[in-house]
């Protein structure tokens, strides 16, 4: 499938591929999601432990992931602080696209993959049976590296991710929001009922982000959302995460160290084997790391 390929899977979600090839759904209006709930009608955020780190809004314990008998992410331990830029960087094939994919239980859709140990969003270990993949999207969005606006116009595309919240909105309200928060809405407001395909790349990438912020998460995920993009289309991409990173969590792939450096204000390093080697403030890990094998891969020893 190319990147704006759709079809529907059994059970009625619309598939698509996303930039690494995985195939991914998106809910459609049909869904089982009847409740504004953060994870579903029986969620309940203070249920279970709550994160050792009060701030940390995401929070893994020894967490493993397989692909069958590949492990891709080894004992991950992290705690990602609410708002502001977490940078996911390493050489490739270390599992950082795994890691963002288990945040909001993408990698349920990948058959081989496995997941062990704990992930908690706001103290809930998202893996616990109760909770719902779909509600838990919409408070975890996603972009992807290419954008993958559906075939459908400016205004739908914004507005598909509401159609499976129960609470009444007012779409065309949103719609509009949500393209201001993109910094898409200027110069797409004369045209909100052509498709969405018709707009340039980076242009298709805001509104892949508006899709994503309509439904109101509090964490988005970016895995490489600049790497398809043009110089300028890049820089507009890297200003809007800077914004958004006020008011979102923002965690984001990327192979780019510079954006890592010039975006992020904390820094995952993974290295082969899906060990996360060292976390902390970016500057402090682009400028004096505590590990030799970081300090080998950001200046460029390997990788
Ligand atoms: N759908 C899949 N099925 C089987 N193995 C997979 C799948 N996706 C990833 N892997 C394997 O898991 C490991 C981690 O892959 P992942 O894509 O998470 O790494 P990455 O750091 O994001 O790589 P890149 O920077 O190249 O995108 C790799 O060995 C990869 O081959």
């Amino acid at each position: 499938m190319t990147r704006n390929d759709t079809r529907k899977s059994d059970d009625g979600d619309e598939q698509r591929t996303d930039g690494s090839g995985t195939t991914v759904s998106e809910p459609t209006a049909r869904s089982d999601a009847t409740s504004d709930s953060l994870l579903g009608d029986s969620f309940d955020v203070n249920s279970g432990s709550l994160p050792a780190d009060a701030d940390a809004v995401i929070e893994t314990r020894g967490l493993d992931v397989f692909y069958d008998d590949v492990q891709a992410l080894q004992n991950v331990d992290i705690q990602i602080p609410e708002n502001g830029v977490t940078a996911l960087i390493g050489p490739s094939g270390c599992g950082k696209s795994t890691f963002l994919r288990c945040i909001n239980r993408m990698n349920d859709l990948i058959d081989a993959a496995r997941v062990e140990g704990e992930l908690r969003f706001e103290g809930k270990n998202v893996y616990d049976g109760d909770v719902d993949p779909v509600a838990l999207r919409r408070k975890i969005g996603m972009v992807f590296q290419s954008p993958n606006p559906f075939p459908k116009s400016i205004r739908d595309n914004v507005a598909f991710g509401l159609q499976v919240q129960d609470k009444a909105v007012d779409v065309d309200e949103t719609v509009h929001r949500a393209l201001e928060r993109a910094a898409l809405l200027e110069e797409v407001e004369d045209q909100l009922d052509s498709s969405g395909l018709d707009l340039s790349g980076g242009q298709q990438q805001r509104l892949c982000i508006a899709r994503a912020i309509a439904p109101d998460p509090d964490v988005l995920l970016m895995d490489e959302p600049a790497s398809a993009l043009d110089p300028i289309a890049t820089s507009k991409i890297e200003d809007l995460i800077e914004d958004l990173a006020e008011e979102y969590t923002v965690i984001i792939v990327t192979h780019n160290m510079q954006q890592a450096a010039r975006i992020s204000d904390k820094t995952a390093v993974f290295l082969t084997g899906g060990e996360l080697v060292e976390f902390g403030d970016t500057d402090k890990i682009f400028e004096n790391p505590e590990h030799d094998r970081v300090e080998d891969y950001i200046t460029g020893k390997f990788g």
